[in-house]
């Protein structure tokens, strides 16, 4: 195994210096003169930043079951394309990730695959089907050690249910992932519900189908003493009942409410529907200019936890079709960290140390993941990034590493560009290019 002499990184956006890789590991932070002992590759980190790898907590890696959308070699060369290290893959699988065997061919042909540790989520329900809780048990035991449960796509709107779900996965330290999103307000909504959705004639989804499974999960998991992690938050009503909730359960003590929120909801608003563009289209919605504020605000503050990409592959026929018909969804691997530095860090609301607590540090530890979001440092693993946060792109949908191409960001000139990523110590990719 070759060692690394990474030059000159900016650990955190700190002062530059020197780190010494061997063996998988860190072992040196600081000048590393001379040798590390045995081969020796030095990297010119000049100007980089060095974050830790990157944890996805909601990514959509498509198999098993819709290969033409993506795989899990092709969605985790996009993860190691965006500076990811470990993704968590969601359960609306065909068959969907509801027992132990599934979720150790997942995570079998991650380790297969090798370009970043995959983490499978286990379904909370029966084939997503909402109606009886799922082996939460066995998938935990499994090989796949599951830790975080989610219908994600659909929502688990039986209040018994959701407060059983919370209940069984205290045993093994498990978190309910909840796609909050009251069914029957929802019913064939297509967007964010508003003066727009009324002029362009496309049924409403209204802010407090979000809000109101939030409010009611926060009471089930204090009631029950257990941990929530709401996907997706999109509304500013979403940011405050967070707010509320996170200070009663820091009062209470012995239950716990996580949130995250994806990059296009910290950029994009729900005006783009007027294009009738489906690349727009998302699960939730893209919202107004002034949830997006709260969305980054609360991201800023620590109200929302994490950034998650919400990764949703979709081929071109379930998305170049007229609006009604086409998938939710859009891509987010190759692009979250340039959108967070975009939105976050160039606005001032975020250091990189912050980024590395919301990208790496915090979705690893509500992934109840061990051996990432590490600090960088001495006899640590050795899972980074080296990000050149000084350069610009034009993101070209057909140079992405991900098998689909539904990105919203085409043509957009973003912020920075991942130089390269190392998991355990070995890199998945080296100037910007896969290895
Ligand atoms: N986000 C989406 O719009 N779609 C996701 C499902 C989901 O995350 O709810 C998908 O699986 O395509
Ligand atoms: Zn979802
Ligand atoms: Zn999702």
């Amino acid at each position: 195994m070759t060692d690394y002499l990474i030059r000159g990184a900016r650990v955190l956006g700190g002062a530059p210096t020197d780190l010494g890789i061997k063996d998988g590991r860190i072992v040196a932070v600081a000048e590393v003169s001379g040798s590390t002992g045995g081969a020796v590759e030095t990297i010119d980190a000049t100007g980089l930043i060095a974050l830790p790898g990157l944890v996805d907590l909601h990514t959509h890696l498509r198999e098993p079951g819709r290969e033409d959308a993506e795989t899990v070699e092709t969605g985790t060369q996009a993860a190691a394309m965006g500076g990811f290290t470990a993704v968590h893959a969601m359960a609306n699988t065909d068959p969907v990730a509801d027992t132990a065997g599934v979720v150790e061919q997942v995570w079998r042909l991650g380790r297969e695959a090798g370009h970043c540790d995959v983490f499978p989520v286990g379904a909370v329900t029966v084939g997503l089907g909402g109606e009886r809780l799922a082996e939460l048990g066995a998938m935990a035991d499994s090989a796949a050690r599951v830790r975080v449960f989610s219908d994600d796509g659909k929502c688990v709107s039986d209040p018994v249910l959701m407060r059983r779900a919370l209940e069984y996965v205290k045993a093994f330290d498990g978190v309910i992932a909840q796609h909050a999103q009251e069914p029957r307000l929802t019913e064939e909504a297509q967007m964010n519900e508003g003066v727009l959705s009324g002029r362009l004639g496309l049924r409403g989804w209204p802010a407090v189908a979000e809000e109101a499974i939030i409010a009611r999960d926060v009471l089930l998991a204090a009631h029950v003493g257990s941990r929530l992690h709401v996907c997706h938050v999109s509304t500013a009503g979403s940011v405050e009942i967070l707010r509320w909730a996170k200070a009663l359960a820091e009062k209470q003590g012995g239950w716990s409410v996580t949130a995250e929120a994806c990059p296009h909801h910290l950029l994009l608003t729900d005006e783009l529907a007027a294009t009738y563009d489906p690349i727009y289209k998302v699960n939730p919605p893209l919202r107004t200019a002034a949830d997006v504020e709260a969305v980054r605000a609360g991201l800023a503050d620590g109200t929302i936890d994490v950034v998650a990409t919400d990764h949703a592959p979709h081929p071109h026929e379930d998305k170049d079709c007229e609006w009604q018909a086409a998938a939710f969804g859009m891509l987010g691997l190759e692009t979250a960290l340039s959108i967070v530095q975009h939105t976050m860090v160039d606005p001032g609301l975020l250091d990189w140390a912050g980024v590395a607590e919301r990208m790496s540090t915090v979705p690893a530890r509500i992934g109840r993941l061990a051996d990432h979001g590490r600090p960088i440092a001495e006899g640590e693993p050795a899972n980074l990034v080296l990000y050149d946060a000084g350069v610009t792109r034009t993101v070209e949908a057909s140079e992405l590493a991900s098998l689909s191409r539904n990105t919203p960001y085409a043509g957009m000139e973003l912020p920075g560009r991942v130089v390269a990523t190392f998991l355990r110590g070995r890199p998945t990719v080296l100037d910007g290019k896969l290895c």
